[in-house]
């Protein structure tokens, strides 16, 4: 497309108008800011040679290369449109105000085409990578379903790409396995009901914005919004990711081998778990918090009170936790005294928290035993898990994690115990 098709103006004229324009404002001057450059340079090459001029197309694909952000980029040129809109209107030229007008209106749309047909192959590589993650799941279980939307979304850009709206894939969120499954097993599963609903407004709102994509797809003058359409998608579809992960955490804590004395996830399936975590939290690209935690001095609780008393201590401890601790975080009895506790899509601050009110609890509730009060505390080690910080996920990493959260767990006895590091 030229200017002369987009505006009906004879090209030569307007390119004219417009190079005043940019003169005044001081393009080729120390009036414009040095971040303006490339802008400017590239508003040059689209006047001298039209908006498929490759050195136009060759700065915006500097910048998308350079991950400067499109909301950064279009902010950038909407100071630049203003400043040059200012001298156009100062100059009282109407002819001049709408050439300004018209430019910046192509430019813009070319451009978020460009970023639109770079982020296209960025988002369809992305979500591969996640799907291949979700397939090294050595139990899918729920996850089943957000390999479903990750394929679901594949067929979204493949027709977004194709520019075909008649292959955008299932708009209907209740026709999808997982919007039936959330409507049947998973409101019994989900306990807290506004949670339930949330997830399904997430859902719905992944399919609905297929409605607003095939009105974008084919039409050439809405880029910029089929791009933060796109952008939207990716988001969305990560959190519904992290959701239905979180979703099976629940599953994983009803269903895997318990340890008998306190009815917690026993540490046979510590290993798979935890692999599996880290599969995920790359999946969805969010970090996630190991928490180790002993009870203090707990051979002395034995020598004083009894075994049977120790083994009430442990119980108590397990249900103080448990209350605490969201539906969809797991915990582990890791060994005799100590827990090992997952906090899905946390970070170091949150678990920090989240221990601090464990152990907060622990000394606020001692035992009651055999009509006496056995006072209690805990020492707790957090770690925050970055997975993308692994080039491989395997059992060595686990163990580092491992070894990790348990030094923390040290650095706490040392501090002089009932504490958290
Ligand atoms: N009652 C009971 N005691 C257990 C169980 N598993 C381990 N223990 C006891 O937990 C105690 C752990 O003692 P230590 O490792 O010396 O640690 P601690 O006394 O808690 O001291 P710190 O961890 O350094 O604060 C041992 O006496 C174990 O016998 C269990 O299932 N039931």
């Amino acid at each position: 497309m030229t200017l002369e098709e987009a505006r009906g103006e004879p090209a030569a004229q307007l390119c004219d108008e417009f190079l005043q324009v940019l003169e005044a404002i001081g393009v080729h001057g120390e009036a414009l800011p040095a971040r303006h450059r490339r802008l400017v340079d590239c508003v040059e090459h689209m006047l001298a040679g039209g908006v498929e001029d490759g050195r136009c197309n060759a700065v915006v694909a500097e910048l998308v290369a350079e991950k400067v952000p499109f909301v950064l980029f279009s902010y950038e040129l909407a100071c630049l449109r203003g400043a040059a809109l200012k001298t156009a209107i100062d100059a009282g030229e109407v002819a001049t105000i709408r050439a300004v007008q018209g430019a910046f209106d192509i430019l813009e749309e070319r451009c978020a085409g460009l970023y639109v047909d770079h982020y296209l192959p960025v988002l369809a590589r992305r979500n591969h990578l996640r799907l291949a993650h979700i397939d090294g799941l050595s139990d899918k279980n729920l996850l089943v379903h957000f390999e479903a939307h990750l394929r679901w979304m594949q067929a979204v850009l493949a027709a977004v790409a194709g520019n075909n709206a008649a292959e955008l894939p299932e708009r209907d969120p209740t026709q999808c396995g997982f919007g039936r499954w959330l409507h049947s097993e998973g409101s019994l599963l989900i306990r807290d009901r506004s949670h339930r609903h949330e997830v399904a407004a997430l859902h719905a709102d992944l399919h609905g914005l297929l409605g607003e994509l095939a009105a974008s797809i084919g039409e050439r003058r809405r880029n910029r919004h089929l791009y933060a359409l796109l952008k939207r998608a990716e988001l969305i579809s990560l959190d519904l990711g992290n959701e239905i992960a979180l979703i099976n955490n629940i599953v994983i804590m009803s269903s895997y081998n318990k340890d008998p004395l306190t009815g917690l996830l026993s540490r046979r399936s510590l290993d798979k778990v935890l692999i599996n975590q880290l599969e995920i939290a790359r999946a969805t690209e969010l970090t996630f918090c190991v928490v180790m935690c002993d009870l203090d001095h707990f051979k002395v609780v034995n020598d004083t009170y009894g075994h049977l008393a120790g083994d009430e201590a442990l119980r108590h401890f397990a249900e103080l936790a448990r209350a605490r601790l969201r539906q969809s975080d797991l915990i582990f009895r890791h060994g005799g005294e100590e827990f090992l506790i997952v906090l899905p899509s946390s970070s170091r601050e949150q678990g920090l928290g989240l221990a601090e009110r464990m152990r907060a609890d622990l000394v606020a509730a001692p035992l009651r035993h055999d009509g006496q009060e056995i006072a209690l505390s805990a020492s707790f080690g957090v770690l925050e898990v970055h997975p993308g910080s692994y080039p491989f996920i395997d059992a060595e990493v686990v163990r580092d994690i491992l070894r990790e959260a348990d030094s923390r767990l040290y650095m706490a006895k040392n501090k002089g115990r009932n504490c958290v590091v």
